[in-house]
């Protein structure tokens, strides 16, 4: 046996809201940086829709003398003069929508009319259109009668450009093309289009288990070597790829490369840069003798590592660089895990916001105004499209990965009541591609914890959709997500459970004291690792009088937020009632309406806390102030989840900073 080679640099792992971030920004650094190809693509009635999906390089301007271009008929009837002394006009030919006019002569004194259909062109002798519902034909339909009241100038007549006016912009660059702007290009009368060059994509699988023999003459499950697998992520991304930015890319299949030869590795790499924008390795990116795509991408093709692992479950080993190429864009490169799961749902998550930048640009394309780089940069990453995301509850309990915070593939069902509930597909291994079958979206779950072993049946989770064909939510841009949502400053909280006198002898251990923390910080951040520091929590046993005052200005001197929770044990109810009677005594400014909310979410998670008054308010200690708020134990997550979006001004107001 060779010596085996195990000393991989270990990346540090970054969120995936993080690595969104950072994906968008290199991607809108290399957009923003250089000026996009672009192409001359010639316009007509059977090319026009080869470029649906595409993105518009130049605004479109509609050729005078715009649209209509001729005075068109709004009706079907008569074309006469409005200002004619007499109601009978001698009919002297009709024009059809489509015939081109020609002059007619006239044979009576009767003044002339034309029979006329909707969209036909109205002679530039007549100002009104008559429609056959208001006209009498006489003498065999040589002549016609018109009600007088019809007689309107400019009636029933489109003038040339009245739809689409001459020199107008019909389209703006950076337009996104669809089924309306064809019409649109095609209304417009312009023989050619600017638009974005496509990019190239390639999709490469590594490995030496996957098959690379011809399949399609012999029963190659059978006759396959053990330890060969057939290669699935190239198809798979292949098409995910292809299916949605086919129009505006080129998506190439750069096929197998093996991992025992570097060398083969670097070569097909190498080459592939020349033609490919962004290419998309799996497999090989882990911490194994035979995971060289990293230090190929780096070592051997200067590439720029980003990141080099994600905080989550599937898809850890996923590494995302950017590679110079001289006098051309920077190359993207996104190396996803073998395991198909990992590779299929860091696709979503990843590779779809940044192709979807490059091929469409952001939401709303930033003014620049001489902003610098960085600012553009920014701007241009806020406003990038991303997959769109809606709250569901669970149907049931999951149980938590104490490591990384999981993206599990779920089915959703809408019930009746709006409410969305969504299941998850089975068990979530990431070898295990039937967990994707039929998901329609990736439910966050965070990271679990002894405490909070389980995400419960009934919570409600925020689920990113994948399914993009049969959704009827709207886009959202990155400024706009709550998963990407940077957590707000964080506030201290510190703990205090009111023990009750009887209780005392089987005075708490740490464990539940710490549970209970985690209980609090849980419910006031909405998750794990939210914007909330919990301080400490501990038993205070002492009596409800100055020295409960004391004991508080202590805890205020230390947190921003001061949370008083009152057990369930025997004679706690007594104790609450005089600790809410006496904290509602010393507070300087009660918060009458938060309590209200904190009492009513307590009852709805929990009957039993109804009985127990809850009491906010702000405190003070020296020159500033703290938030104080009692409440009972049961049923806190609805008590304090009712309140946290409230709670940085609150606190705020109580540091006396507003
Ligand atoms: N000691 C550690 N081992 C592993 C870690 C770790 O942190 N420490 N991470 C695990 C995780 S998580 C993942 S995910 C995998 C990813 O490993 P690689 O990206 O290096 O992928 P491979 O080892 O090449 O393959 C993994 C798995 O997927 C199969 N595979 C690969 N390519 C394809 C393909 N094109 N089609 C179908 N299946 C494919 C391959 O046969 C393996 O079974 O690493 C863990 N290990
Ligand atoms: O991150 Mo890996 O993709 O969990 O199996």
């Amino acid at each position: 046996m060779t010596a085996l080679e195990l000393n991989k640099p270990v990346h540090p792992m970054v969120s995936v809201p993080e690595a969104i971030r950072i994906v968008l920004h290199e991607t809108a650094r290399i957009l923003l940086s250089n000026s996009r190809p672009t192409e001359c693509v010639k316009i007509d009635a059977q090319s026009v829709r080869n470029i649906v999906n595409r993105t518009l390089a130049a605004d479109v301007i509609q050729r005078e003398p715009g649209y209509p271009p001729y005075r068109a008929s709004i009706m079907d009837g008569f074309a006469v003069s409005s200002t004619s002394p007499q109601t009978k006009y001698q009919v002297v030919g009709k024009i059809l929508t489509g015939d081109s006019h020609l002059a007619t002569i006239t044979t009576s004194d009767d003044p002339p009319a034309h029979y006329v259909t909707t969209g036909a062109i109205v002679p530039d002798q007549y100002d009104c259109v008559v429609p056959i519902e208001e006209c009498q034909l006489v003498s065999d339909g040589a002549f016609v009668i018109v009600q007088k009241e019809s007689l309107v100038k400019d009636k029933w007549i489109r003038p040339p450009g009245c739809d689409i006016p001459g020199g107008s912009i019909v389209l703006k660059a950076g337009h996104k093309i669809d089924a309306v702007s064809l019409g649109l290009l095609l209304q417009s009368g312009v023989q050619e289009v600017e638009l974005v060059c496509p990019l190239v994509v390639g999709v490469l699988s590594t490995g030496n288990e996957l098959d690379v023999n011809d399949t399609s003459t012999t029963d190659h499950w059978a006759e396959r070597q053990l330890g060969k697998i057939p290669d699935v992520n190239r198809p798979m991304l292949l098409s995910l790829l292809g299916d949605t930015w086919g129009a505006c890319c080129r998506v190439v299949d750069l096929g197998i490369a093996v991992d025992s030869d570097r060398h083969q590795l670097a070569r097909v790499l190498e080459t592939a840069f020349l033609d490919c924008h962004v290419i998309v390795t799996t497999g090989g990116i882990s911490v194994g003798e035979t995971d060289i795509v990293e230090d190929v991408l780096v070592n051997d093709l200067k590439g720029r590592l980003h990141f080099g692992r994600l905080h989550m479950k599937p898809g850890k080993p996923t590494t995302f660089m950017t590679l110079p190429v001289e006098n051309e864009r920077d190359r993207i490169v996104f190396c996803m895990p073998g395991n198909p799961v990992s590779a299929g749902v860091c696709t979503h998550l990843l590779i779809r916001p940044c192709l979807e930048l490059l091929f469409h640009g952001p939401a709303s394309s930033p003014d620049n105004n001489g902003d610098s780089l960085d600012e553009q940069i920014r701007r241009t990453v806020e406003n990038a499209w991303i997959h769109s995301e809606f709250e569901a509850q669970l149907t049931h309990d999951v149980a938590l990965d104490v490591e990384r915070p999981e993206y599990a593939r779920v089915v959703v069902r809408r019930r009746a009541s709006g409410i969305c509930q969504v299941s998850t597909t089975g068990v979530q291994r990431s070898s295990r591609l039937m967990s994707m079958r039929d998901a329609v979206g990736l439910i966050v779950l965070p990271q679990g914890s002894k405490t909070r072993p389980k995400a419960l049946a009934g919570e409600t989770y925020l689920v990113l959709q994948t399914d993009h064909c049969n959704s009827s939510l709207a886009p959202i841009t990155v400024q706009s997500s709550r998963h990407l949502s940077k957590p707000s400053k964080s506030f201290s909280v510190a703990v205090v459970v009111l023990s009750s006198i009887e209780a005392q002898a089987e005075s708490a251990g740490a464990e539940r004291m710490s549970e209970l923390a985690d209980r609090v910080a849980y419910a006031l951040s909405g998750s794990k690792s939210g914007s909330v520091t919990t301080i400490k929590c501990e038993q205070y046993e002492g009596p409800i009088d100055e020295s409960f005052k004391c004991y508080l200005e202590d805890k205020g001197r230390q947190a921003d937020f001061v949370v008083v929770l009152s057990s369930t044990s025997k004679g706690s109810f007594r104790r609450h009632s005089a600790a809410a009677a006496y904290i509602r005594s010393i507070l300087t400014k009660p918060a009458d309406s938060m309590a209200l909310q904190v009492r009513r979410g307590s009852a709805a998670k929990n009957n039993g806390s109804a009985i127990f008054e809850t009491v906010i308010g702000y405190f003070p200690v020296n020159e500033k102030g703290f938030l104080v708020v009692l409440l009972a134990e049961m049923g806190l997550e609805g008590g304090l989840g009712n309140v946290r979006g409230l709670l940085k001004h609150a606190i705020k107001i109580a540091r006396n900073k507003e």
